[in-house]
């Protein structure tokens, strides 16, 4: 017998329904799950009347608790995704299938940030409003101290970039730093890494586990068959008894840089972003569109507009966007006013 509760399970109430029992997903595969459950690790597959019926269930993702009819002889089935206390998500690639969940149930955002390259506080403020919107706990991690010139400066500019947010200098080569993330290295508590490739995310897992549990961009310059494709567990259970939530989507997630040069060259364009009448604007013939107007006054020239338009790849980025912006702003109020009470309480953030 297994303990899920050490995988973070907690029991809520009118779960008990007959026959299933509660488990902890921790790899995807194309149509298969790997589970924990109280009989030790299991394989699964989804209910296909619960998850594809009229009303279906959300996907299961990496992290997320759900109950299943256990088969003790071949796959069990999955019944019910419980609720989730945190989700990260993503535009599914698939066009019309909607939001794509990617890590569940996480309890902190480890937010990346290398110390040895250019630190850019727009980077990390939108890592942290993904970050506060998942429902995680963002932590500030500032990587490669042993290569840093002027530490303690980028950890000032980083800890005013993220009131109320613990941030920490360390190196995953000579441990500096380590130690201090052990508060968040818990038993039952789960993590879930934000950060640009690169910025050693598998390095620091290596060094919170004290072996190599994953590949490094080192490691992986060697392997011919290219990077990513070796399947490691999506939820990984640290010596501490904490957890990482590692999967290909959360790198995703993590891809704002191309977007952030992108907006850096475009920014004139983006200007006229979220001024139209309607907030669902296309910016073909709707009145009140400032893009429109932008092109009519010759603020804006058509072809950059086009080329903005082709470089974005799709209309769906620039909705996106908009629809990041307003986010943005929403989030940003709502946090300062947080931070705010907060403050006023005196509390500490945790
Ligand atoms: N000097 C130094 N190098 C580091 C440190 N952490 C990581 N590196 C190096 O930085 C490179 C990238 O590290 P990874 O851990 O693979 O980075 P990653 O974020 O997992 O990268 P992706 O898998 O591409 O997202 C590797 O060459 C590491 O050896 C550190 O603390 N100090
Ligand atoms: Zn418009």
């Amino acid at each position: 017998m297994m303990d899920l509760s050490s995988y973070g399970y907690c029991e809520i109430e009118e779960e008990n329904s007959h026959n299933t029992i509660p488990a902890r997903v921790t790899a995807v595969h194309r149509e298969r799950y790997e589970l924990v459950c109280g009989e030790g690790p299991v394989f699964a597959q989804l209910k296909t009347a619960v998850y594809y019926g009229r009303e279906p269930e959300p996907f299961p993702t990496a992290g997320d608790f759900v109950r299943i009819q256990y088969n003790e002889s071949g796959d069990s089935l999955i019944v019910k995704t419980l609720p989730r206390r945190s989700l990260f998500s993503r535009l599914d690639p698939t066009p019309g299938r909607g939001e794509q969940a990617v890590a569940a149930n996480f309890d902190y955002v480890f937010i990346l940030s290398s110390l040895n390259h250019d630190f850019k506080v727009g980077r990390l403020e939108r890592y942290l409003t993904l970050a506060w919107q998942s429902g995680g706990t963002p932590v500030v991690v500032l990587t490669k101290r042993d290569m840093a010139e002027n530490a303690v400066e980028t950890v000032r500019k980083a800890q005013d970039a993220a009131p109320g947010v613990d941030v920490y200098a360390v190196s995953s080569v000579t441990g500096e730093g380590i130690d201090a993330l052990a508060p968040y290295l818990r038993p039952r508590k789960t993590l879930v890494f934000l950060g640009s490739s690169g910025v050693g995310k598998s390095s620091l897992v290596n060094a919170l586990a004290g072996e190599t549990v994953m590949n490094t961009a080192a490691i992986r310059e060697d392997d011919s068959r290219g990077r990513h494709t070796t399947t490691h567990r999506q939820l990984l259970m640290l010596p501490s008894g904490a957890m990482v939530i590692d999967t290909p989507g959360m790198r995703e997630i993590g891809m704002w840089d191309a977007e952030e040069g992108l907006s850096g060259a475009f920014s004139d364009v983006e200007d006229f972003l979220g001024r139209c009448k309607f907030s669902d604007c296309t910016h073909q013939n709707e009145p009140g569109c400032a893009i429109r107007a932008a092109i009519a006054d010759g603020s804006l020239s058509e072809k950059r507009w086009q080329s903005y338009l082709s470089l974005k790849a799709e209309n769906r980025y620039v909705e996106d966007k908009m629809g990041y912006l307003r986010e943005k702003q929403q989030w940003h109020k709502e946090i300062s006013k947080w931070v705010k009470e907060k403050k006023k309480a005196g509390g500490k953030f945790r």
